[in-house]
């Protein structure tokens, strides 16, 4: 698997699953296609009948015979042609757009789901070009080029058979030039391919690149770096401008070498045909009738050339669509309604944890109990592994060793919605989204009453900020909540969480101080879910951990003493340190 953190090289599929894959997208729509394909097959059959009763028309004038109802018969077929042409290009159109729309609904349901080590090592705007640009590959290849395949094809058998029947040796004459240019094309066609592949690669490193960037503007702009930026993103734009042009050229050249091959097989007939005709094998007649045939033979030809092509280019979407198919993501999610009851419980049986294969353990052995309810501090340097503790609770990550137990019940062994449906998760930059202040308090409870909401707000310090805002809760709050101060943004992550009706709050405290006003009342709020409600806040502030029933102090992935506050003090020479200087994030010891 290569969707990497730097670089998303794609790795090429072997032809079979190319084909796999890609009649997995054409498959539910092989019905609708092929009436595509039979109403273009009539509509051309009407244009053959066409000049046919042009003909007759002409011979009844010469006749002075009455010409009202062949006329009638032309104008029906005319007008039958257009009408059936252009239902089978509807049809074929709207199933392209359907097979684009299946492929998204796929990629859109399994990529919400990704586990999270799985987006940790990807880029959001490779994965996000993959829905959007990508998909939009498969139009031509699941549709258009099917048609032309098909009706290519039979084109060109029905003339080889007339050919035959010509003059054989001719036919072979004709099919050996064809086969030697084909052969040739069979060594452009990966070409198509692969400057299709690097080209959605560079298109999906520009999401990737401005993805970046807008998620951290202000910070871009502070740092002077727009320019450094933009010529990073504009070099991602000309490579797949590079790209988009070595595929035009290879399609120019493959779309060239059909008429090369008539051509090319043209003179061969004619020089060969014109000796058969001199020993008399074949008649003048016969010779010129093959060679009309064989001028005929360019538009199959062209039709099953742009097959391949698109052949080519669908084979390097469906590569980059079924990588990111591929990526391991959690079962169906689903909102759950929380099944309520009393306060949860955590322990943590010796629970090893690293983030990945080649990273260090980030726990080495954790254990502690959380008997619910009341709330319990956890506290220890920068990187001991506080967060990382909610992380396995929450089940984002798989203890390696050891076991996480919520309920007395192994998290492995939980339904992962309804696990999550008792845990209310504010994590430890508040992260809002965009979107009204209404949508982000109800983002993990959609169901919540206008009640609810209004008692939430007042328990957050909310209602004054909504009172304030033009359009109360229906303002937006723009991009990551930009429009809120950061102690509102943290605030709105309170109240949402509050909002689930959580047996179990997670509060990753952030490092940033909040206003005095602010602090307290947030304590304060947290102090009376406590009372009802199991809390585990990863706490910065001493004011938070008095206010502890209990403390977990965390050094190196171990735990080094539980205890209050008093018993720390005294027992602790590291949790003593800490308190000391009122601020509990000490740089690693
Ligand atoms: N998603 C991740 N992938 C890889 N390593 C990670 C990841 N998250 C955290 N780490 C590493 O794991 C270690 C523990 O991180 P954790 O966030 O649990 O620390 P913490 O005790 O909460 O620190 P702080 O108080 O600074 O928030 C750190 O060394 C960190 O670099």
């Amino acid at each position: 698997m290569s969707i990497k953190e730097t670089g998303t090289s794609t790795p090429r599929l072997p032809a079979r699953d190319t084909w796999r894959a890609l009649y997995r997208h054409f498959r539910p729509h092989r019905w609708t296609v092929a009436l595509g394909t039979l109403l273009a097959l009539v509509g051309a059959g009407t244009g053959i009948l066409q000049p046919l009763a042009a003909k007759a028309l002409v011979e009844r004038l010469g006749q002075d015979e009455p010409v009202g109802q062949v006329l009638l018969a032309l104008t029906a077929l005319v007008v039958l042609g257009t009408a059936i042409e252009s239902v089978g290009a509807y049809v074929l159109e709207r199933t392209a757009e359907s097979v684009v729309l299946a492929a998204r609904r796929t990629l859109i349901g399994r990529l919400l789901r990704l586990r999270l080590p799985e987006v940790e090592r990807t880029q959001p705007g490779d994965l996000m070009s993959r829905i959007t640009s990508d998909t939009t590959l498969l139009r031509a290849v699941t549709t258009d080029s099917i048609v032309s395949a098909v009706t290519g094809g039979l084109a060109f058998l029905a003339t080889l058979v007339m050919m035959a029947v010509m003059d054989a040796v001719l036919l072979a004459v004709t099919l050996g030039v064809i086969v030697l240019i084909g052969g040739a094309m069979a060594l452009v066609m990966p070409q198509i391919s692969r400057a299709t592949r690097r080209s959605q690669e560079a298109v999906a490193e520009i999401s990737t690149r401005l993805e970046r960037v807008f998620g951290a503007f202000r910070t871009v702009k502070a740092s002077g770096a727009e320019a450094r930026e933009a010529a990073v993103v504009e070099a991602a734009a000309e490579e797949a401008w590079r790209q988009g042009l070595r595929s035009a050229k290879w399609q120019a050249v493959s779309g060239s070498s059909v008429g090369l091959a008539v051509q090319v097989s043209f003179l061969a007939v004619l020089g060969i045909g014109g000796a058969r005709v001199a020993s008399g094998a074949i008649s003048v007649a016969d010779l010129v009738a093959f060679l009309l045939y064989l001028f005929y033979l360019t538009e199959p030809i062209s039709k099953l050339v742009s097959a391949a092509t698109e052949y080519q280019v669908g084979s390097a979407a469906v590569a980059r669509i079924e990588e990111a198919e591929r990526l391991a993501a959690e079962g169906p999610g689903g909102v759950v309604v929380p099944a309520g009851g009393g306060p949860a419980t955590v322990v943590f049986e010796d629970v090893a944890f690293r983030y990945r294969d080649d990273l260090p353990h980030v726990h080495h052995g954790v254990s502690f109990e959380v008997p619910g309810p009341g709330m319990t501090a956890f506290v220890g340097p920068s990187g001991a592994g506080k967060t990382t503790v909610f992380g396995l609770v929450e089940r984002f990550y798989e203890a390696t060793g050891g076991r996480v137990l919520v309920d007395g019940r192994d998290v492995r062994d939980w339904p992962l919605a309804e696990l999550r449906a008792a845990i209310g998760y504010v994590e430890q930059d508040a992260p809002v989204l965009a979107g009204t202040l209404r949508e982000n308090l109800c983002f993990a409870a959609p169901d919540a009453t206008e009640e609810e909401i209004r008692e939430v707000l007042r328990r957050a310090r909310l209602d004054g900020l909504v009172e304030r805002l033009p359009e109360g809760l229906e303002t937006p709050v723009g991009h990551r909540g930009s429009k809120l101060s950061g102690g509102e943004r943290q605030r709105v992550a309170v109240a949402r969480a509050l909002l689930r009706r959580p047996r179990l709050l997670l509060l990753d405290e952030a490092t940033s101080q909040l206003d005095a006003v602010n602090e307290l009342a947030l304590r304060d709020v947290v102090a009376e879910v406590a009372r009802e409600v199991t809390v585990l806040v990863v706490a910065h502030r001493l004011s938070t951990v008095t206010l502890a029933d209990r403390i977990v102090v965390m050094d190196a992935g171990r735990v080094r003493a539980v205890g209050t506050h008093a018993e720390l003090v005294a027992a602790d020479p590291l949790y003593g340190e800490l308190a000391a200087t009122q601020f509990l994030t000490a740089a690693p010891g």
